[in-house]
Parts: structure tokens; C-alpha cells; sequence
């Protein structure tokens, strides 16, 4: 198998959520199946800087490249990179029009940006990497890929012998835009039809990849489910359903070499299982850093994610009253939607002593948060798989979610007798239940410590290896090339 993964983000080299820790990590683990794997992304201002500051190798290798269909005559150059500590090649395409925002997601066109990205990956693998015969598409940005491949580039002998695998890690994203868009990225004007990319009078570039991908799959079970309902799919259910045959599930796993107690070097005091304390030593740390009443007995109760509605932030936003009545710490760190970084900053002035609201991205006070928690919310409205849950019971801290997605399937609720589980959580999307779920946590901390320290070892003992699921991606990739003999 000759891979290319293609990706918006890519960890360490832009990030901005949880789409950059998968495809920073899942090819480590797909490279030993295959024979050549690539990455290819955008060269976003943010990881120039990155590569820079980090001293990462940079080569450029193509230049004065054009895309073959796009409307935008400007040419592009590729740079070669690698992920950190591997063999694994990063091609990074540059333009310096359509590139040339700070952030990964500023660019006020992403439409113009994404379709032009998008025709340049396979002009670049048409001219460099001919031997490629599987794509593997994340999310919106690239969902065009399928769609050009199997119109445009149909009949072209590198092009049409490529399978694709096209992964959806959040249906709530995807990319709708006025018809023009059409004819600006080069691609024919009869994908305007209902059978195909005409989404209520626009273009959706998400149904582009689902109808014309060999393979569908999302980041968990339970979501590849979900989104064939009214209430989880965004308008595309339907569509979903289409595609049932070939849409599949397959769960996120946890870089267990860089998300590591033991071994990380964001964090102050490493620990194991066998050496607990120490996370405490990084609670006390986490308080002294943010201001707070230094105490290890309190329960810290935190969350980082983005703020935007599908993480439950209006639920949080509902109990923070209540919950600062109890003898608890609330620390949030997160960027996203205006309207709730302004209600969470108000919360700051009224509970100084007890919340710790954090707007800014923040790597390395977020896994000091993971280590020196004891509880971690994700209330979320839905949640194709999420990380923040995995990576909090790496560190021994206890997941407390609302029971959707990637969430169901990697939490199960504690039960203090019979000692199985390793979070707590709620059904329904109501802050009453949020404040529940809180509260069954917070009695066993407060009076079962015994019982506690179980809940932080099942957390500990809970297994979020790659590997499993890097093994159901070759299947995944082998049903894809299937299709194309
Ligand atoms: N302010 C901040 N400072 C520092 N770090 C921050 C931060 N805000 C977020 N992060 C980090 O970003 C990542 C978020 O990952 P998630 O999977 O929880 O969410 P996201 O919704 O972005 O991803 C989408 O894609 C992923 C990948 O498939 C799915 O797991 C998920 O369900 C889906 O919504 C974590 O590594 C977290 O620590």
C-alpha cells in the first residue's frame, strides 16, 4: 500500500483540536502495514513557525507547480519535513496568497483556499508521487479530493487507479457555500444536484466526500450510528444513509508515548500508578500557577476543549452557581465562540477563589491540567469520539461526560462495590443531570476515598493504545482498494 494522509492539521505542526493529535499520531502506527505512507497538509503560517522554533528539518522539493483544474492560475511549492522521530515524510504545500494567515482556519475564503488545496494534492501526487494508489481524506477541507478524482481525473491513468478512505471527525463542520464555488475550483456544474453536491440551494463539500469516497468512516461506534439520525446529522442523515454499506466506525486512540505521566516534560512531577503522590505535587503546582487556594484535598474539577456549543459549554455555564457553592476548584481553558468566553469571564470576578477561567491555548498548562485534576467534564451536546476523556484518565483524573459519541464508548460509569468503570456521566443534555453526574463523583471523593483511588487505577489501567485500531484502518484501506479492481 502506497499511503498519503491528508490533513488540515498535523501535530506539532498545527494544531488547533483534536484533528491534529489523530493525524500526528495514527500514521506512526498504519506505517508498519504499508509501503510508503506521506503526509500532506498545508504550509499554514503557524507551522513555519513552528518547524522554525522547533529546528525541524525543511526541504523544499517541488516548485512551480499548478493545480490542474482550479480557476486560481497561481503556482505553489512543496516542502518536506518529517513527523518528529519517524521516517514519515510531511509535505507541506505553500502558496503564498491563499496561505498567508497567522491561524490554521483565518483565511476569509476558506471556500477559495480548500478547492485550491485540494486540486494541488493531486497535482503533486500526480507529478511526484505516481506510485500513490490510496488517499486517506480528513474532514471537510479535503472532501473535495474524492469528488475531483472521480470526475475531472476519471479517465487519467495515475489518478483514477486512487482509492479513498474519507474520515469524518466532526459532522457539525461542513464547508457550505453559494454555487459558484463550482466553477471557481474548476470542477463540472452538474455536481449542482441533489444526487450529488447541492445542499438547500449550496454546495456542501462534507456530502461531496461522503457520496464520492470508496470508503466513509467516523471516530467512534456510536457516532458512525448517531449520524444517521435526524437529531445527531446535521441535515445529512439521509446521506449517511446512503452510504450505509461502506460507512464504518473506528475509535481514536492515545500517542502513549507523548500523552505519558511518566514521562512528560510539560508537567512538574511525573507519576505512575505506583507513585500517586507526585500527582498531587502537580495539583498544588496547578493551583500556585492559576491563583488558587493551594490544597490538595480540594477537588479540582476542570475542562479543556474548545468553546464552542457541541462541548456543552452553555450546561457548564448553567451550574458554575451551584458547583462554587461546594468546597470544589473549577479551572476551563479553551478558545472558541465569543459569546461564551464573555459569560465565562464574568464567572471569573464573582468566584475568584474557587474558578480559574483560562481563554488562550495553552499546551503546556493544558497537560498540567490533565495531571494535577482529579475530575474532567465533557458535557458534550454530541462528540464524535473525543481525546480530552482519554488523556485525562492517562493522568489518573476522572472523566465525568454526558454518555454521546466517542464518549459512551470509552467511559463506563463506576460502580464502587464491585469496583468496575472509570468515570461518571449523564444521559440526557440537561444541566440538572451535568450537576447529578458531578455530584455522584464528587460523594465518592468526599466520602469513599477508598473507592476513589479504584475509580483513578481503573481510569490508569484503561486501554487507549492505537494499535487496535490502526489494524481496523488497514481493513478499511483494503475494502477501499478493493473497489478500485
Ligand atoms: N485551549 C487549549 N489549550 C491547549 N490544548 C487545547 C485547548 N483546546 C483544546 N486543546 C486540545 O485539543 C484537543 C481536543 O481534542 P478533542 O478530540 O477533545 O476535540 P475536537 O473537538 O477538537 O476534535 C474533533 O476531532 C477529534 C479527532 O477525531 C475527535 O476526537 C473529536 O470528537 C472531534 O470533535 C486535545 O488535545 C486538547 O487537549
Amino acid at each position: 500500500m502506497n499511503i498519503s494522509f491528508v490533513s488540515y492539521e498535523v501535530d506539532p505542526f498545527a494544531k488547533v483540536g483534536g484533528l491534529a493529535d489523530v493525524a500526528g499520531t495514527l500514521p506512526k502506527y498504519i506505517k508498519k502495514y504499508t509501503d510508503q505512507l506521506n503526509i500532506i497538509m498545508p504550509f499554514h503560517k503557524v507551522a513555519e513557525k513552528n518547524i522554525k522554533s522547533k529546528g525541524y528539518l525543511l526541504e523544499k522539493v517541488a516548485e512551480n507547480l499548478y493545480p490542474f483544474s482550479h480557476s486560481f492560475k497561481y503556482s505553489f511549492s512543496v516542502f518536506k519535513s518529517f513527523l518528529p522521530d519517524t521516517d514519515i515524510p510531511v509535505y507541506l504545500i505553500k502558496n503564498e496568497e491563499l496561505f498567508s494567515t497567522d491561524d490554521v482556519y483565518e483565511y476569509p475564503h476558506k471556500e477559495h483556499q480548500t478547492t485550491y488545496f485540494s486540486d494541488a494534492v493531486i497535482s503533486f501526487i500526480k507529478n511526484y508521487l505516481p506510485e500513490t494508489n490510496l488517499l486517506h481524506l480528513n474532514d471537510w477541507q479535503t472532501a473535495l479530493i474524492p469528488v475531483y478524482l472521480k470526475t475531472n481525473y476519471r479517465d487519467d491513468d495515475v489518478l483514477s487507479k486512487i482509492a479513498t478512505v474519507f474520515t469524518i471527525h466532526n459532522l457539525g463542520y461542513q464547508g457550505i457555500f453559494p454555487p459558484d464555488i463550482l466553477s471557481i475550483a474548476g470542477l463540472p456544474g452538474y455536481l449542482y444536484n441533489i444526487d450529488a453536491l447541492e445542499f438547500f440551494g449550496q454546495i456542501n463539500f462534507l456530502k461531496g466526500g461522503i457520496l464520492f469516497s470508496d470508503i466513509i468512516n467516523t471516530v467512534s461506534k456510536t457516532y458512525a450510528e448517531e449520524i444517521q439520525t435526524e437529531e445527531y446529522g446535521y441535515k445529512l442523515d439521509g446521506v449517511l444513509k446512503v452510504r450505509n454499506n461502506d460507512l464504518y466506525g473506528i475509535i481514536n486512540g492515545v500517542d502513549y508515548e507523548k500523552i505519558n505521566p511518566e514521562t512528560d516534560k510539560n508537567i512538574p512531577y511525573n507519576f505512575s500508578k505506583e507513585n500517586l503522590e507526585n500527582k498531587y505535587k502537580n495539583k498544588l503546582s496547578l493551583q500556585k500557577e492559576l491563583g488558587l487556594p493551594e490544597n490538595k484535598n480540594i477537588p479540582v474539577i476542570s475542562f479543556i476543549g474548545r468553546i464552542v456549543e457541541q462541548k456543552g459549554i452553555d450546561l457548564i455555564a448553567d451550574i458554575l452557581d451551584y458547583l462554587t457553592l461546594l468546597d470544589v476548584q473549577v479551572i476551563i481553558l479553551g478558545t472558541g465562540e465569543e459569546r461564551f468566553e464573555k459569560q465565562l469571564k464574568e464567572f471569573q470576578n464573582k468566584y475568584n477563589n474557587r474558578l480559574s477561567i483560562n481563554i488562550r491555548f495553552d499546551i503546556k498548562l493544558a497537560q498540567l491540567i490533565y495531571a494535577g485534576s482529579d475530575m474532567f467534564l465533557m458535557p458534550s451536546r454530541y462528540e464524535p469520539c473525543g481525546l480530552g476523556q482519554m488523556y485525562s484518565m492517562r493522568y489518573g483524573t476522572i472523566p465525568i461526560v454526558r454518555y454521546t459519541g466517542g464518549l459512551a464508548d470509552t467511559v463506563k460509569e463506576f460502580n464502587c462495590e464491585k469496583n468496575i468503570g472509570n468515570g461518571f456521566g449523564f444521559y440526557n443534555y440537561h444541566s440538572s443531570d451535568l450537576l447529578v453526574a458531578i455530584l455522584k463523583a464528587l460523594n465518592i471523593y468526599y466520602r469513599k476515598p477508598e473507592c476513589w483511588k479504584n475509580v483513578v487505577l481503573n481510569a490508569m489501567n484503561s486501554n487507549f493504545s492505537w494499535d487496535k485500531s490502526a489494524e481496523e484502518y488497514i481493513h478499511l484501506y483494503k475494502r477501499a482498494l478493493a473497489k478500485k479492481v
